[in-house]
């Protein structure tokens, strides 16, 4: 187990820069997810920590060991690093026992240490029954857990497990998420773990970091990310974030403010620090619901309605600035449709920070 410090790290492919100036600190025995669209830099991060590429930039350290910056790069073998990939990479010819044994026998580990630490690292993912079978008679999951257990035997100080549920149907998923938990309860150890999926990182992780264009924008617990986004493309990324245009007063010690969305009034969350001025609101569809008698609302066409089974999702477009779409849930019955019009009641919102997000 081991702390792992990123610090302004940069990568360029050519003129592209794939990461730019990344800082970030994962604590010890910490399952930190790193999430952002295809092409933010994840895989590229992952690279640099497993010690594949040389960093352009910044330093990296696991522990107190500086393992690269621009001097310095210590080989992928000498960092402990044990890594889990989407596509399993197991030996076909050999049992479940030698795929997970093959490392140490590398490593020069000998029986009868070897064939203990094999044996515990199968228990550890429910595969003690399966030592002899060949990886092509396992499930998808079954051949995770393997993957899981050929990287754990080594003790490696830290685990980077990139996307490694993507292959699996959605159910698997689910079974494999619970797992993944529990496992990481069990052993305590260090997990970085990359995906696109937020349901998944926002399952798993005690902390998020959400990349775009090779920049990290917020690190922060799952409910933090999704309360209190940093900036609006965070906003927009985690949980349908609906950002709209606010005028507001200055925040009191507490972080309330009045704010006022297309001429209706309403309350806010902000930093303490808010100044009062023009901003951005972030809404999420639970924010909203349609007005109740004598409750202010923003006037809104309804657009769409979709039944999600006990409620719709009502999609509708501002009156006042019909360019702006929203979206909520209402529950049932509810007999409006498309082309008629609705007050929709703003209950809370988050002013998301003066920033300077291009
Ligand atoms: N060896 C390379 N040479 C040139 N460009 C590269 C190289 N590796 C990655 N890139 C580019 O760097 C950017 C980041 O790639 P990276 O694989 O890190 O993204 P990602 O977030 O992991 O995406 P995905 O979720 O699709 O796997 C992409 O635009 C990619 O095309």
């Amino acid at each position: 187990m081991a702390r792992l410090t990123i610090d302004r790290v940069s990568k360029n492919f050519g003129n592209y820069r794939a990461l730019d100036t990344v800082s970030m600190e994962v604590r010890d025995g910490e399952f930190l997810a790193v999430l952002g669209p295809s092409g933010c830099g994840k895989t590229t991060l992952l690279r640099q920590v497993a010690g594949f590429d040389q960093v352009d930039d910044g330093e990296i350290r696991i522990g107190d060991t500086v393992v690269s910056d621009t001097r310095r790069h210590v080989p992928p073998e000498h960092r402990r690093v044990g890594i889990v990939f989407q596509s399993y990479a197991l030996w076909p010819h050999m049992s479940v026992f030698d795929n997970v044994a093959y490392g140490l026998k590398v490593a020069g580990v000998k029986d009868p240490e070897r064939t203990r630490r094999v044996k515990e690292a199968l228990t550890l993912v429910g595969l003690e029954t399966f030592a002899e079978r060949r990886p092509g008679l396992l499930s998808g999951g079954q051949r995770q857990r393997v993957a899981l257990a050929r990287c754990l035997v080594t003790e490696p100080s830290l685990v980077l497990l990139d996307e490694p549920l993507a292959n699996l149907d959605v159910h698997l998923r689910a079974a494999m998420e619970d797992e993944f938990a529990r496992f990481h309860e069990r052993t305590a150890t260090t997990m970085i773990y990359i995906t696109h999926d937020q349901a998944e990182a926002m399952a798993l992780a005690d902390r998020i970091a959400v990349m775009d264009r090779g920049r990290l924008l917020q690190l922060a617990t799952p409910s933090d990310l999704f309360r209190q986004p940093a900036n609006e493309t965070v906003a927009r990324f985690i949980g349908e974030g609906m950002v709209l245009p606010v005028e507001v007063g200055a925040a009191d010690s507490e972080g309330r403010c009045q704010g006022r969305i297309q001429g209706l009034e309403v309350s806010l969350r902000a930093s303490p620090l808010q100044k009062a001025g023009h901003a951005k609101v972030c809404l999420r569809a639970r924010d909203l619901a349609i007005a109740g008698p004598g409750e202010a609302g923003l006037g809104a066409h309804i657009v769409r309605t979709v039944y999600q089974g006990g409620f719709f999702r009502l999609e509708a477009s501002l009156v006042r600035a019909p360019d702006v779409t929203v979206h909520l849930e209402v529950p049932e019955p509810f007999h409006h449709g498309p082309g008629d019009i609705v007050d929709i009641a703003v209950h809370d919102g988050w002013v998301l920070p003066a920033t300077t997000e291009s």
